[in-house]
């Protein structure tokens, strides 16, 4: 069976999108979706994304990681789904329902309230989320925050300075994190912008974090170190994040469709 798919990305944080709204795609499992995600072997993504039809909204979306793991949220796949849809719309994901709106080049999204006790990030045992007595050489006292999938979000003074691809695969495997998590070093330059780096859970290093630009935002307010809309500045640009007395996250950015193609589903399964 041949299966379409469009090559999208959220500030080089890159999909396979297969949108199954449109014509049936096969039963996804971890290993067909590693497959397709390899980038010697496979047609290479940072995230599998399917869309779906929906009873609870306009459509679901599934994510599934690097490694085929399947996850709850994804911001840049959010706004990447928007720019795909056409139209405003409500979004099913594991994470909770969101809401996107397409704008020129990208979109706008509702993400949903962010969750701040132990349990919802999830953690091992209980402690203060906001300040973390828990440290990783030199990474200390973190916060931690489930924006839909969980992240943990430490300020350094120079986020480039910090060897996340050593330290960030230790902190994502710890047993603090029965889920694994999403580790985010951040450097606030001022009240109204900070600099991030991600090492993804299920994704290693790249481009962009949309949760993680969101809870990495969110964490800085709560501490109050910065204004309620700032701009987050990835290694692959800036997404300008608000969280207002609704209490619900925006994120607002860019999305982009690099190609269209198909493969043979018997190839990877
Ligand atoms: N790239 C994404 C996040 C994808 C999922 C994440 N790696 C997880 O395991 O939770 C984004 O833009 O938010």
């Amino acid at each position: 069976m041949r299966v379409d798919f469009t090559k999208m990305h959220g500030l080089g944080n890159d999909f396979v999108v297969l949108d199954a709204r449109v014509h049936p795609v096969p039963a996804i499992d971890t290993a067909l979706a590693r497959a397709l995600a390899d980038r010697r072997t496979g047609i290479g993504c940072d995230q599998l994304i399917l869309l779906e039809p929906s009873d609870a909204a306009d459509f679901r979306m599934r994510i599934f990681n690097h490694d085929g793991g399947e996850v709850e949220a994804c911001g840049n796949a959010s706004r990447a789904a928007a720019l795909l849809h056409g139209s405003a719309a409500s979004v099913e994901t594991s994470g909770g329902t969101i809401h996107v709106e397409p704008t020129n080049g990208g979109a706008s999204v509702d993400m949903g309230k962010p969750r701040f006790d132990w349990e919802a990030i999830p953690l091992a045992y209980g402690m203060d989320t906001a300040v973390m007595p828990v440290g990783w050489e030199g990474l200390d006292r973190p916060g931690a925050v489930n924006v839909g999938n969980p992240h943990v979000v430490f300020f350094v003074e120079n986020t480039d300075a910090v060897p996340l691809d050593v330290i960030g695969p230790q902190i994502e495997t710890d047993p603090l994190f029965p889920q694994r998590i999403n580790v985010n070093v951040a450097t606030i330059e001022n009240r109204r912008h900070i600099r991030l780096r991600v090492w993804e859970r299920g994704a290693g290093l790249t481009r962009a974090c949309g949760t993680g630009a969101c809870a990495t935002a969110v964490h800085a307010m709560r501490r109050g170190l910065v204004e309620r809309e700032v701009t987050v500045t990835l290694p692959g640009g800036d997404l300008i994040i608000g969280w207002d007395d609704s209490e619900r996250i925006r994120m607002t950015g860019p999305a982009s469709e690099s190609y269209r193609g198909s493969f043979e589903w018997d190839d990877f399964a």
